[in-house]
């Protein structure tokens, strides 16, 4: 087994394999993959394809059956086998935000919600309340912290799970469709802690959203266990194999191809600016 070094990349997995059958049928099928600290990946995906199981592979929840799993430069599995130790510390430097933000309410008074992680760590009391304080700040729900977290909407509680899962101050953050259950502007406002986060901790975001995997750095596209596609948005969004992977493509780029299939020379793009200076500059004013 490699030595455990504690350092990047915040992610990387090799030929990893996973049933919940014992093996009759795989959920992740020789999957590789590979997160930079600071980087910002969505996975996508239809229906059944593996996003959840990679997440909690990501997140130091579940094992694999086979395969090596190194996260933060620990090697966690290697050919299956697990190094109890590195798990454990890289555990304890990952954080996870599931679907459903109820499943993940301790308490009942959100600031004592978002401690709780902290309190489990171990930290001392003074770094917990400014850890608290600052994350309760940056998800915009200061002004409910001695709210009852039941009582809240599901909005206001995926975003005390965000806060919760950034008080531990993770290098790595796994998101399993948290907008599933959000509005668009509960959706935007997961958008905005995120984009906060750039550079700084990575994360890894399953989303169905298009136009979330828009503003990622990486997209990973899984189909039956596998990695269908992956590289930049403006590469995987535009791809005409997404239609047979049981994805739509953004609305921009349906539009720009509809477009060019009337005559109009424009360009299949993400960017909606750009889609209309084409338009524009096509029709001639
Ligand atoms: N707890 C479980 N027990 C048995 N099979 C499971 C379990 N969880 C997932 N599976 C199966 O594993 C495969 C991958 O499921 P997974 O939930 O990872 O996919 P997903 O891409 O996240 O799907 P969705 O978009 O519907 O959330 C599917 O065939 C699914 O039926």
């Amino acid at each position: 087994m490699a030595p455990a070094t504690g350092r990047g990349p915040a992610c990387s997995l090799r030929g990893v394999r996973f049933s919940y059958d014992g093996g009759t049928t795989w959920a992740l099928d020789g999957v590789d993959l590979d997160v930079a600290l600071g980087e910002r990946l969505c996975l996508l995906g239809a229906n059944g394809s593996g996003k959840s199981t990679l997440a909690r592979l990501v997140a130091a929840i579940s094992a694999p059956d086979e395969g090596t799993v190194e996260l933060m430069g620990l090697t966690c599995f290697s050919d299956g086998r697990p190094d109890g130790a590195s798990y454990a510390e890289a555990r304890s430097r990952i954080s996870m935000v599931f679907q459903n933000p109820e499943d993940q309410i301790v308490t009942t008074r959100v600031a004592d919600d978002v401690a709780f992680g902290p309190e489990n760590l171990g930290w001392p009391p003074a770094r917990i309340g400014a850890a608290v304080a600052r994350e309760l700040d940056r998800v915009a729900m200061a002004d409910l912290a001695d709210a009852d977290p039941t009582r809240l909407s599901g909005g206001q509680q995926q975003r005390v799970a965000i806060a919760g899962a950034l008080a531990m101050e993770p290098d790595l953050l796994v998101l399993d469709e948290p907008g599933a259950r959000l509005d668009v502007r509960g959706r935007r406002g997961v958008a905005r802690v995120l984009d906060g986060l750039r550079g700084r901790t990575a994360v890894v975001h399953v989303t169905h959203f298009m136009e979330e995997a828009a503003s990622a750095d990486r997209v990973v596209v899984l189909d039956r266990g596998r990695v269908a596609l992956e590289g930049s948005p403006d590469k995987v969004l535009e791809d005409p194999s997404l239609a047979g992977l049981s994805l739509e493509a953004p609305f921009t780029v349906r539009l720009a191809r509809a477009l060019a299939e009337r005559g109009l020379d424009v360009p299949a793009t993400l960017d909606t600016g750009r889609l209309a200076d084409a338009v524009v500059r096509e029709v001639g004013r």
